[in-house]
């Protein structure tokens, strides 16, 4: 938690769990300067896991990252994260579908790519969901880029606390055997 962030190089490859202020808890890669994985452990889609994500990722002045991109299911998200501070403000754009029926997202979405896709025709887009909240980082985690050992299993009650705890990772950021 005490990592200083200057450059995007800082930025890829580093790991967080942060809580929105709504009660939300995330777990999110920066797997590399296009891609993210990621985990949700509370709220609307609690359980829903994700890697290998298209993104956007810039960053905007020394420290202060932005990330944007749009989901399989209709989903767009704007994220801009200020590590130095252990803040970030991120904003979610739900299809009303996803707020209709977010048990359908709930799932590893790489294994149910077409469920989202006929999800996203069959069901209703407008009007959106916008959720715009701030977050505090409770977990900065050196994983190093491209590392698939960060996001590779579903979450479970307890995950983030184990993360925090330093119990999940070995040393060289890998799954115990
Ligand atoms: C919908 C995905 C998503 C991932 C991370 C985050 O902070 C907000 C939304």
């Amino acid at each position: 938690m005490d990592k200083h962030f200057d450059t995007l190089a800082d930025f890829l490859g580093t790991h967080f769990i942060y809580t929105y202020d709504n009660g939300w808890e995330y777990e999110w890669y920066a797997k590399n300067d296009h891609t993210v994985d990621y985990r949700i452990h509370g709220g609307m889609v609690a359980g829903r896991w994700v890697t290998d994500q298209a993104a956007h990722i810039t960053m905007l002045t020394p420290g202060i990252y932005k990330i944007a991109w749009t989901e399989p299911t209709g989903t767009d998200v704007a994220l801009d994260f200020v590590p130095n501070e252990h803040k970030l403000n991120g904003t979610i754009f739900f299809p009303k579908w996803v707020q209709e029926h977010p048990e359908i997202t709930v799932c590893y979405q790489n294994e149910h790519l077409d469920e989202m896709i006929a999800a996203r025709e069959k069901y209703a887009t407008y009007p959106k969901l916008v959720v715009p909240e701030f977050a505090t980082i409770t977990y900065i985690g050196d994983a190093g880029q491209n590392n698939e050992a960060v996001i590779n299993e579903a979450p479970y009650a307890g995950m983030p606390d184990d993360i925090r705890a330093g119990k999940f990772f070995t040393a060289d950021y890998q799954r115990p055997k």
